[in-house]
């Protein structure tokens, strides 16, 4: 029962191809590619996979992409299917004033990061960050209910915002410093202490509210880039987005 799981990001689509549609499912291959290069992917590193029987994606790059996406998946017989974010899913409800406008790269995250605690221990408090193009930093009680999030530019967003909109600044990418004495230490730092100043924040406010010390997972293409300096202890998960499309699909699909 192969399973095909995608995740259409704001930069870049990722792929991986499971054995089964169930979490803990062996990955038998994967790949990435920039949004630019999608239609390549049928004649290239697609076209000598074993054909998956079912899929279940999470795009946040609008439909466009979306149909894009689904033509090259014309090579083969499976239908496609895409996460909405809803009120309740995989034992997670969701808090949003309009659910289903919540960002489902966002959502699915959530639902594979509260399945990876009660993995290992109790419910409790979760904090989870997704740092890739943007960084999002959200709330999860112990009882698993989403209660809120963050959205804040990425570390190459914040970057080319002051490159663009300030007058002199063009600098290569420093080092980040406790108290950075060149301008490309300042902007490196300046970056990355924003992302995790705003994580420890919302740890303040989900600690505050709970009552209890929350698990912190991270996860995305940098999370080993912001681990030093975040303020907590952290703990990285390579790809939160397929573990909870796994765990969808699980459901769905009867994996
Ligand atoms: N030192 C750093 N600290 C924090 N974030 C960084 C750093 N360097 C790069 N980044 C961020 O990481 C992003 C790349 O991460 P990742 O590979 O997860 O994103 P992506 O796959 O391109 O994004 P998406 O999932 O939105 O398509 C860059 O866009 C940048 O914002
Ligand atoms: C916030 C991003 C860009 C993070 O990838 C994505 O989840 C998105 O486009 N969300 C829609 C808006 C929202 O989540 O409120
Ligand atoms: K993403």
């Amino acid at each position: 029962m192969t399973f095909l799981a995608i995740d259409v990001g704001n930069t870049r689509l990722k792929w991986a191809l499971y054995d089964a549609p169930r979490p803990g499912a062996a990955l038998m291959a994967h790949g990435a590619e920039f949004l630019d290069h999608i239609d390549r992917l049928a004649e290239g590193s697609w076209a000598p996979l074993i054909h998956p029987e079912h899929m279940l994606g999470c795009v946040v790059a609008g439909d466009a992409v979306k149909r894009r996406v689904q033509e090259q998946m014309e090579l083969w017989d499976v239908a496609p299917s895409w996460v909405v974010s809803s009120a309740q899913e995989a034992g997670l409800t969701n808090g949003y004033d309009h659910p289903s406008r919540l960002g489902s790269d966002r959502w699915v995250a959530m639902i594979g990061a509260r399945h990876h605690v009660l993995a290992r221990g109790p419910a409790r408090p979760l904090i989870v960050v997704m740092v890739g193009t943007a960084v999002t930093v959200e709330c999860i009680d112990a009882e698993g209910r989403f209660m809120g999030g963050l959205i804040l530019p990425g570390h190459g967003i914040m970057l080319r915002a002051l490159e663009t909109g300030t007058a002199g600044l063009h600098v290569p990418t420093g080092e980040v410093r406790l108290f950075p004495t060149n301008t490309s230490d300042a902007l490196t730092s300046g970056g990355t202490y924003a992302i995790a100043g705003a994580v420890e924040r919302m740890y303040q406010h989900l600690l505050q509210h709970c009552g209890q010390e929350p698990a912190c997972i991270m996860t995305g293409g940098a999370g080993w880039k912001m681990a030093p300096s975040m303020t907590r202890p952290f703990e990285l998960v390579d790809n939160l987005i397929f573990d909870g499309l796994l765990e969808i699909a699980a459901r769905r699909f009867g994996g």
